[in-house]
């Protein structure tokens, strides 16, 4: 049995279903802290000849996660749970040492101590901050520029800490680029109970018209219209990404980036929903973020090679996918107003 923590959340959610397809038995931990149990309900429609249990908890929980290693026959953990936004952590950076660190912290220890050694760690391409060079390879220095990338490259040094020490560990770091898209059948996609800050929400926001013109953050970036640039990467290549660290896992503890290996600036993604939705985009320059890095895209040749695996979505299809699970789902409240 493969415990899925965070299982209920965005990537947690796509994963499990992939792993459900592929025939693992999963276990979900998730406190539903920005999920929900409906989430769960569906990722049942994808249990064909596979079990998926669910156990609603926090990862603070010290002797629930003993309980659980107790019960259960757990092999492997894929942790995704954790605060994931960038602008929060700037103004809260506790909740993220707390959610991030020392959450991650009880999970190892309990896995330590009931002999699970397997674990596959949600990393962020946040922890490389100002890249000196795109794309950006694992071995460029790390230097994040906010207290979420901090709280991530602080669990990457005690995985490879703990690693080089016990050779017992199998541990698996992957750092993803921009997650976006949703599921193709529809059934699942992002449904959280925080407000997401991200450029795929604040676009499909103001399409929608929920919300006022679209803000442009930062003018001067060293891209050619001077707007940020990503590596918007398919939720469903994420998932699969996933499959592929699980199967090919070695002792030690290695890092993978996951993402597509082109970077797209934010009037680039403005004009594909353009184009994908059919309707015009209202924006406006605004300052840049606090905390915000410029330009990042990844080197995708180690992930290819090693994991035999690679990204094949392109950004439209990122964008339909997401655009129809907006469209119908009812996560936000009734179906958006100003969708076709
Ligand atoms: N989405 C992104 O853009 C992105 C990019 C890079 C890395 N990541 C990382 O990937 C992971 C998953 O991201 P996501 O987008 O699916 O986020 P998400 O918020 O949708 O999912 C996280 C899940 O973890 C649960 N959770 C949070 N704290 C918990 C706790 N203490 N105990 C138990 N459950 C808890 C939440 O309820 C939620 O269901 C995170 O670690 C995030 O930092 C995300
Ligand atoms: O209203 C908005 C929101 C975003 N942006 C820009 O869009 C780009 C992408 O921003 P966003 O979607 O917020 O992603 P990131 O700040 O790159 O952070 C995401 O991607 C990281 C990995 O790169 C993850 O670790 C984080 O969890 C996740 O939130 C950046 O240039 C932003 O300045 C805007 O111009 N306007």
């Amino acid at each position: 049995m493969v415990l899925i923590t965070g299982g209920a959340g965005y990537i947690g959610s796509h994963t499990a279903s992939c792993l459900l397809d592929a025939g693992h038995d999963i276990l979900i931990l998730d406190n539903l802290s920005n999920s929900f149990r409906s989430t769960i309900d569906r990722l049942q429609g994808f249990a064909k000849t596979s079990t998926l249990r669910f156990v609603e908890g926090d990862l603070l929980d010290r002797k629930l996660l003993d309980r659980l290693f107790l019960e259960y026959s757990i092999k492997a953990v894929i942790h995704f749970a954790g605060r994931k936004s960038v602008p929060e952590s700037m103004q809260n950076p506790m909740l993220y040492y707390q959610q991030n660190v020392e959450a991650t912290l009880n999970l190892v220890r309990a896995m330590g101590e009931h002999g699970c050694h397997r674990m596959v760690f949600s990393s962020s391409a946040a922890v490389y901050g100002d890249a000196q060079a795109v794309p950006v390879t694992e071995v460029c220095p790390a230097l994040p520029k906010s207290p979420y990338g901090h709280s991530k490259l602080m669990v990457e040094q005690v995985l490879r800490s703990i690693a080089s020490a016990e050779p017992q560990w199998c541990l698996t770091i992957l750092r993803y680029f921009n997650p976006v898209g949703a599921h193709p059948s529809g059934q699942l996609g992002e449904s959280p109970r925080y407000p997401l800050s991200n450029l795929f929400p604040q676009l499909a926001q103001t399409i929608a018209g929920e919300a006022g013109p679209f803000q442009v953050l930062g003018q001067q970036y060293a891209s050619e219209d001077g707007t940020g640039v990503r590596d918007f990467i398919h939720v469903q290549d994420l998932a699969e990404g996933h499959l592929s660290a699980l199967s090919r896992q070695q002792p030690g503890c290695q890092t993978y980036n996951l993402g597509t290996g082109k970077g797209y600036t934010v009037l680039e993604v403005i004009a594909a929903f353009e184009q994908v939705t059919g309707q015009p985009v209202p924006f406006e320059m605004a300052p840049a973020r606090a905390g915000d890095i410029g330009c990042l895209y990844a080197s995708v040749e180690l992930s290819r090679h090693a994991l035999a695996w690679q990204a094949h979505r392109g950004l439209n299809q990122m964008v339909e996918d997401y655009w129809r699970w907006w469209c119908s789902s009812t996560a936000y409240g009734t179906p958006l107003r100003g969708c076709s």
